[in-house]
This record gives structure tokens, sequence and C-alpha cells, in this order.
């Protein structure tokens, strides 16, 4: 499998503080790569070094052989944010035909992507009104509209309730399936399952980087949560030279 994304002895600081530690991964290409990891584990800051919007103390990131941020990768990379980068002023609509539009795509395009968002029936709507995962939703279209090839999205779907959360993750299914790379982080565990990769972050440093059958393999349990807190204890111990297999700390 091709890679995407190439991360190599990252260092971040931010503050005063080092929130990166010598970070090294790869993303694969037409997959669905989960970044997990507990709040403040440096998730959005990696996800912010791989669109170039990071300052960084060393290493390198680079994006289908480009260096990170390069103006090359403009249109080829999606990246949604926490916060929604939506026109309260405007509908739904108006905000994703605009998006469509600087692609050069109509409004066909603008149509199917509000009806993958599952925002149809709020498309006339100013996005001022909406709720926040509603809005959070308009973001992710305008983002998807121009089907980016990389697509890096922050917590895409929190706030939103069972079933949208599905048929958001359907939607991410479809667009690796027709070929674009996703990054997409989350603190949920059910959704790390819907990922082909994980790459499990913990204090600034990558403690997993497999597919979610072998994370759960490694560390002998079939509940990803489980599998998580093991890896986490096994690398403390390891580090105080403890039992240093996930299984051995179970
Ligand atoms: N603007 C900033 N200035 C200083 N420190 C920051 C800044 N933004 C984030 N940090 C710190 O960097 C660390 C990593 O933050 P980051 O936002 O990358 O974590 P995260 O895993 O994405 O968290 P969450 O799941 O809560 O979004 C945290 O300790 C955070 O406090």
């Amino acid at each position: 499998m091709k890679t995407a994304i190439e991360v190599c002895d990252l260092v971040v600081e931010r503050g005063k503080r080092r929130v990166l530690h010598q970070v090294s991964a790869r993303v694969a290409g037409g997959l669905i790569t989960g970044l997990l990891g507990p709040s403040g584990s440096g998730k959005t800051t990696l996800m912010r070094a791989v669109v170039g919007v990071q300052v960084v103390k060393s290493g390198q990131v680079t994006v289908l052989g480009q260096p990170a941020g390069s103006p090359a990768l403009r249109r080829t990379v999606g990246y949604v944010t926490q916060n929604p980068s939506v026109y309260p002023d405007l509908t739904i609509q108006e905000n994703v035909r605009y998006f469509a539009s600087l692609y050069g795509l109509g409004k066909q395009a603008a149509t199917e992507t509000i009806r993958n968002a599952g925002l149809s029936r709020y498309a006339g709507q100013l996005v001022g009104d909406l709720s926040g995962g509603q809005r959070s939703r308009a973001s992710l279209a305008c983002a998807l509209v121009s089907r980016p090839e990389i697509l890096v999205l922050d917590e895409p779907t929190v706030g939103q309730d069972p079933v949208l959360r599905d048929e958001l993750w359907a939607w991410f299914r479809e667009l690796a399936n027709g070929g674009s790379t996703l990054l997409v982080s989350s603190h949920v565990m059910d959704e790390a399952n819907r990922c082909d990769r994980l790459l499990l972050v913990r204090d600034g440093t990558i403690i997993a980087d497999d597919t979610p059958a072998a994370v759960k393999a490694t560390a002998g349990t079939d509940d990803l949560d489980q599998a998580f807190l093991r890896l986490i204890r096994a690398r403390s111990a390891h580090q105080s030279d403890g039992p240093t297999t996930p299984a051995e700390v179970a």
C-alpha cells in the first residue's frame, strides 16, 4: 500500500511544553487511519502538522511526497477542525455551493455532499441557526465537496447521534473506497473498530500503529478500550522495568 503521509521524528512544542516527542508514523493511501488517544495527547497537534499549519521544532512531515503545507497540496488536502468553518449568515446550500464553486464544481456536487452529510432537510436553513452537530456536518460538507485526495478530520463525529455517526462513517468508507486517504481523530473506541489502521497516541508519543484486530490481539482482549489501557500499562511498566507485554500486565 502506497504511503500517503509520512511523519519522521516530529518534535512539536506548544507554549513552553513539548507536546510531540519524536513521532514517526506512516499513513497508507486509500485507507481510513484512526488517530486515537486521550484528550490532550497530541492528536490535533499531529493533524495540524500534517496539514502544514503547525510550527514544528524538528522532524519532517511529507504528504504525497511533498513537504506538509506545500502550495502544491492546497487542493489535495482537506482539513476539518473541531471548530466549524462555515459562514453563519449563509444557508447550508449557499455555503456548500460556494466551496464547490472554488473547485469549479456545480450544484449537483453540492446537493450530493449535503445529502451525504445528512443535511438535505436543512439545506435552506441559515448556518447560524443550526445546532452544534448540524453546524459541524455543514463544515464537513464544505471541506468534502471537492473530494480531496487526503482528508484530515479532527473529531468529525463529536456531538452526533449514533444514527448520524453511523451514516458519517459509511460516507468516510465510501470516500476511502473511492481512493481518498482519511486520517480521522476520535476518542470513541467503538469508532476505532471502523478504521483500517490505528495510531494510538499517548502523551505525545505513538504507542501502537497497527490494525484494530492486531492491536486487540497484541493486548490479548477483544475490547479496544481494554486493549488501549493494557498498552498504556505495559508501556508504563516497561519504563519502570516491570512486565513488558500488554498480555503480562492484563
Ligand atoms: N495553543 C496552545 N498553546 C499551548 N499549548 C497548547 C495549545 N494547544 C494545545 N496545547 C497543548 O498541547 C497538548 C496537545 O494538545 P492537542 O490539542 O494536540 O491534544 P488532543 O489530543 O487533540 O486533545 P483533544 O482530544 O482534547 O482535542 C495539550 O497538552 C494542550 O494543552
